[in-house]
């Protein structure tokens, strides 16, 4: 199996702020921004693997600034580091004032995509080579994040084997 470029499966989407996207606040409604997100990294997913892939988790979202109507938003995914059949996916997301053209890192979020197989199955995906500095710093620090998933995997199964699936009316 051929590894590909980080290159290889970087997605751009950029897109406006229209009055259904936003909150109370008048900026950028944070789950919406989530839902682009997986959205744009799904494609980074497919891109790398070329097999179906589903979001195993959203590992972190960091909201680093309000993004408002006055701005574009610029989604960039691509694949970070892959696992046996993970992959990781980084998400940065840029405004830019449009009318200054001041950019801002507004968000930076991680996720972690399985490749599945025509039976449903995880199967395995090619390995990554970075290139920029950018790249090399995430696939260096991505095993670190793996592990650190792979130990939230545990507790939250965990803690998922204590909730009850009673209905809460009853
Ligand atoms: C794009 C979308 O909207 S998809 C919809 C939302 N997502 C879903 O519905 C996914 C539901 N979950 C699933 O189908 C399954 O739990 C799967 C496919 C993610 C994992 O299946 P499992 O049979 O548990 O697989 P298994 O334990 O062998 O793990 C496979 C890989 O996934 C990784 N993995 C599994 N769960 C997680 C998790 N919660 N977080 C991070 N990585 C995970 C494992 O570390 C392993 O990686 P590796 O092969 O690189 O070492």
């Amino acid at each position: 199996m051929e590894a590909r470029k980080c290159n290889d499966s970087l997605v751009v989407r950029t897109s406006r702020i229209f009055p259904n996207d936003v909150n109370n606040h008048n900026t950028l409604f944070g789950g919406k921004l989530m839902s682009d997100i997986d959205m744009t990294a799904s494609i980074s997913a497919e891109r790398h693997s070329r097999t179906e892939n589903v979001t195993a988790s959203i590992d972190s979202v960091d909201f680093l600034s309000p993004i408002t109507p006055k701005d574009s938003v610029c989604i960039e995914t691509f694949v970070t580091w892959t696992g046996t059949t993970s992959m990781e996916i980084c998400a940065k997301v840029i405004a830019e004032n449009l009318k200054t053209g001041d950019r801002k890192i507004a968000a930076t979020a991680f996720l972690t995509f399985v490749a599945l197989d025509k039976d449903g199955k995880p199967t395995k995906v090619p390995a990554v080579i970075p290139e920029t500095e950018e790249e090399k710093k995430l696939f260096e620090t991505g095993n670190e994040r793996a592990e650190k998933r792979k130990e939230h995997r545990k507790d939250s199964t965990e803690l998922a084997s204590y909730f009850t699936t009673f209905k809460p009316w009853e």
